[in-house]
């Protein structure tokens, strides 16, 4: 239980012992205050705290009970885990890393990565006693050197690797100490080592050493990181080489500070990319893993400068907040959720189809066309649709917004005998698929009040199959009060998603307004919204999935002027008879009152809304909304459209199709 409560990111700062070469011995630098309770030291009246704060004369194993136990844990639980050691050079990084081979030095000198094998071993051993699942532990090896990446298992140690490739090192299988014994000799016999001023044994590269987990449910990294010491280049006293090693050397260390302090600071761009350590850590400096950094310090007072930064860096990294246990949450949340809406949103499609066996998961079918590469773009389109990113809840919301105003000017139509109609929907399901057509074109008297528009759309088309019917329905332009309701408030979410995709997009369009309209999956953002528009003015437009775009608009036109040319036809004054008398005409806006209405609301939006806005209105690039508001800054609001087409902003036809898209009445 205490491993579930375990801190994403621990910093632990332990001393180094005297290093008797540095002379007589002086009183150590580094304080630990009775009240520190293992927590905080003190250095020169600066009290600086941390999670463990280990002097000089803690023991191997004491430190790893402390510190890298509980990551033992996580990691067989399936979390990256990384321990990194830094510090300045000649302090202990590679001595508590345990990257010294362990049949080499005595068993209370041994360091992190060989009891942490251990452990692991003891942990998988159980587990496979209990339920038999296979688990194999493998390890890597790498170290960055002069900004080169090698893989010092590799057949060739001393070739460097690209560094966005070092995921695919050489990983060697680990069943027991032995086998990290040869490992580790292996590594550190091809590691860099050169002896300085500071340390006869000092490594001029950054190690990483990982631990692989895998089993058939996860593959978890614990990466033991042994950064090569800080230094002044001036104390080491080296030149040549072996001054650019140390130069690289600091690079490295940097560019891992910048990346903590940017991941503290909560940015969100984080430089990775800086130097070849942190790309190569890139994947274990994330909200995901679990991080421990061990700071390793120096006793001395000649070190105190670097004993300090060390500290500050430490005290930096404290401010990360990373929550693998979350993310892990909302990744299992969000597979979950996306299985369930690619479900439901593609069991039509004829390229996934749900896997009967397993219920959580999708097959696409093995072919030359069928790649991951569809799947996203399906995926990303349903999830905008479902209204689920951002940009489309908040254009849902704007033409809800929009579409009230229309139903605000449109429901003085509403006549008394018909307000009986407002707000009525019958319980049955059928309802929930309709679409009352926009506009009344044609006016149709529903048998009773109570009367659902499907029952309208089969008085028209009565023995059509239920998919005919639903292109029939959407349409035919059946007129009661109720329609013009529905007309007013379709949003794109609406358009075609279920009532439970709309739960789970969080946008709760207005109630009872589902409605059912052609499926158009396929188009382009601007056609859907250029639909939606012309459906208010000219009826449901028919399925358009599928075509070219240029065959699109020719269908959207062919529609519109054949509902425009029908209305027209319904105008002309008829022989009174008796189903005449039997038909009330309910007020129905004719094309023209339509169209004025729709140019008020368009200079409404056009005269109120910011630069944002008039971007999304379909046919104005950025350039020309900026130069719509700036115009109506100077000049005042647009009266009419004949100010609108005024500006230089149209060359060429562009004025024409901005009209046809927006169906304006030029
Ligand atoms: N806590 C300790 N107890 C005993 N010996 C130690 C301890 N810490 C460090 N040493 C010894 O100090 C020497 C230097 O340690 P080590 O090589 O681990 O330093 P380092 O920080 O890795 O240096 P560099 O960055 O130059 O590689 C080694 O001989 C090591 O055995």
């Amino acid at each position: 239980m205490e491993g579930a409560k375990l801190s994403a990111v621990r910093i632990a700062v332990r001393e180094a012992p005297y290093r008797q070469f540095l002379g007589r011995r002086e009183p150590s630098v580094v304080q630990f205050p009775p009240w520190s309770d293992g927590k905080s030291l003190m250095v020169e009246q600066n009290e600086f705290y941390f999670d463990h704060a280990f002097p000089a004369t803690i023991s191997q194993d004491e430190m790893y009970q402390a510190l890298i136990l509980p990551l033992v844990d996580k990691l067989l639980e399936g979390f990256q885990c990384t321990a990194l050691a830094y510090g300045q050079t000649g302090t202990g990084k590679s001595y508590s890393m345990g990257m010294t081979p362990p049949d080499k030095i005595l068993p209370e000198h041994l360091g992190i990565l060989p009891r942490a094998l251990s452990d692991i071993f003891e942990r998988v051993t159980a587990r496979q006693e209990n339920n038999k699942d296979a688990i194999q532990v493998y390890a890597s090896f790498i170290e960055i050197y002069n900004e080169k990446p090698f893989d010092l298992l590799g057949s060739t140690p001393h070739m460097p690797m690209v560094a966005a490739r070092c995921q695919r090192c050489t990983c060697l299988p680990l069943h027991s100490q032995a086998d990290l014994n040869q490992i580790l000799e292996l590594g550190t016999g091809n590691r860099r080592v050169r002896p300085t001023n500071m340390n006869s044994n000092s490594s001029r590269s950054h190690a990483i050493v990982t631990i692989h987990v895998k089993s058939k449910t996860h593959h978890s990294r614990m990466n033991i990181v042994d950064l090569a010491g800080s230094e002044g280049v001036r104390r080491t006293g080296h030149e040549g080489v072996a001054r650019q090693e140390g130069v690289n050397i600091n690079l490295g260390l940097l560019s891992i500070n910048k990346v903590v302090m940017s991941m503290a600071a909560g940015h969100t761009v984080i430089p990775y990319r800086d130097s070849v350590l942190t790309t190569v850590l890139q994947a274990s400096l994330t909200a995901q893993s679990y991080l421990t950094f061990l700071a390793c310090i120096s006793p001395h007072r000649c070190d105190l400068s670097e004993t300090l930064s060390t500290l500050r860096f430490g005290t930096s990294a404290k401010k990360l907040r990373l929550n693998p246990m979350q993310v892990a949450r909302q990744k299992q949340s969000l597979a979950a959720r996306t299985t369930h809406i690619l479900r439901q949103a593609l069991c039509t499609s004829t390229a996934i189809k749900p896997n009967a066996a397993n219920h959580n998961s999708l097959v696409v079918p093995n072919s030359k066309y069928s790649t991951t590469k569809p799947l996203s773009g399906v995926l990303h389109r349903t999830r905008s649709e479902l209204g689920m990113t951002p940009k489309a809840k908040k254009r849902a919301r704007e033409l809800l917004e929009l579409e009230e105003t229309t139903l605000e000017l449109s429901s003085i139509h509403i006549t008394d005998n018909s307000l009986s109609l407002l707000g009525f929907h019958s319980g049955s399901d059928k309802d929930r698929h309709l679409m009352p057509p926009p506009t009344g074109l044609e006016t149709r008297q529903a048998s009773s009040q109570n009367s659902t528009l499907m029952g309208i759309a089969e008085e028209a088309e009565p023995k059509e199959s239920s998919k005919v019917q639903q292109s029939i329905v959407a349409n035919t332009v059946p007129t009661t009060v109720r329609c013009q309701l529905f007309n007013t408030t379709i949003s794109p979410i609406s358009l075609r998603a279920s009532n439970s995709q709309r739960e789970l997009s969080g946008i709760q369009p207005m109630e009872e307004t589902i409605v059912a309209s052609p499926q158009q999956p396929c188009l382009r953002r601007s056609m859907r919204l250029a639909n939606s528009m012309r459906s208010q003015n000219y009826g449901a437009i028919p399925k358009v999935t599928n075509l070219r775009r240029s065959t699109r608009l020719a269908g959207i036109r062919e529609h519109a002027t054949s509902v425009v040319v029908k209305n027209e036809t319904d105008a002309i004054p008829r022989p009174r008879g008796a189903v005449q008398k039997k038909r009330t005409r309910k007020v129905k806006p004719a094309p023209k009152a339509w169209m004025a209405n729709n140019t008020r609301c368009f200079l409404d939006l056009l005269n109120n809304g910011n630069v944002k806005q008039l971007q999304e209105i379909p046919g104005i690039g950025p350039k020309s909304a900026f130069s719509l508001a700036l115009h109506r800054s100077r000049l005042g609001c647009f009266e009419n459209l004949f100010q609108v087409k005024s500006l230089p902003i149209w060359s060429g036809n562009k004025w024409e199709r901005f009209c046809q898209i927006n169906c304006l009445d030029t």
